[in-house]
């Protein structure tokens, strides 16, 4: 950070193109966006409308091929360098021969931090997602929202100010989804992170987000960029609340206006 801005993420003009043997993919058309330190945006659209080739840009994994991208002030590259952000996907990934500390502390391992370091690490995150007590469990043996927990605290284990989180509930079923939901936003006010979250749920993007970006297909582009009017705090009964329904209408408005249901099988 350059202490001039507090923008975390900004792209300006920002496209990136898959080259494919039979035309072009626009993946990201136009994009211009700022992200705040300490803010909390999802990202919703239909598929291929491209949520996760703009996470991945962010980290570094994809390169754009115009406009600009900077995390941190930097470009993706030197973000990435210095550790900046941590990626949750939407399968929890770990790896089912160590325990739930060992795969926490295996990012800690490959950058090679000391072992008293890493075991206070491991204590720490994994107290911050509420998994004290299941270090030398195996990912077999949690159940999938726990093991989702644990893929959290993977990635705040170095203590990155950014979280990348791609569909990272989607795959739970929803009352596992709706403690998760309120549990990340807890742990979100305790750590003050920067949290990009990809989502195909208008009331999770909703629920969670201090910012909700509204994305269509075909190219993929920003269609509209809704800043929340939602207080921080936000009890899970909160989705019953006529400002609530009224974000959610906008976002759906937004999703049925970038949506061709012709391309739709
Ligand atoms: N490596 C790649 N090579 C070619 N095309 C790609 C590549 N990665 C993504 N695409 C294409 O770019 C577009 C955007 O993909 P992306 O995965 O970002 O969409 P998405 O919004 O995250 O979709 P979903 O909700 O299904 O995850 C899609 O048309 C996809 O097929």
């Amino acid at each position: 950070m350059d202490g001039r801005t507090t923008a975390v993420v900004e792209a300006s003009s920002l496209g990136l193109t898959f080259p494919a043997g039979d035309g072009d993919i626009v993946a990201l058309s136009d994009v211009n966006l700022t992200i705040d330190k300490g803010e909390f945006v999802s990202f919703i659209g239909p598929s291929g409308c491209g949520k996760t080739t703009f996470l991945r840009a962010i980290a570094d994994l994809e390169k754009p091929t115009s406009g600009t991208l900077t995390v941190n002030g930097q470009t993706p590259e030197n973000a990435r360098k210095d550790r900046a952000y941590g990626y949750v996907f939407q399968a929890a990934a770990l790896y089912p021969w160590r325990t739930i500390e060992d795969n926490v502390a295996l990012p800690l391992e490959i950058m090679g931090y000391g072992s008293a370091d890493r075991a206070e690490r491991v204590r720490r995150t994994l107290a911050l997602v509420n998994l004290s007590g299941f270090e030398k469990k195996y990912p077999w043996q949690l159940s999938g929202g726990m093991q989702q927990r644990a893929s959290i605290a993977r990635a705040l284990s170095f203590d990155a100010d950014l979280l990348l989180m791609d569909e990272p509930f989607g795959a739970l079923d929803e009352i596992v989804r709706d403690h998760l939901n309120s549990e990340l936003l807890k742990l979100w006010a305790r750590t003050e992170k920067t949290i990009c979250f990809v989502t195909h749920s208008i009331p999770e993007a909703v629920y969670l987000s201090t910012k909700i970006v509204v994305m269509s297909p075909r190219p993929g582009r920003v269609t509209d960029v809704i800043v929340s009017t939602l207080p921080r705090e936000r009890p899970l009964d909160i989705r019953e609340t006529p400002e609530f329904l009224e974000i959610a209408a906008r976002v759906r408005d937004g999703l049925r206006a970038g949506h061709s249901y012709e391309e739709v099988v």
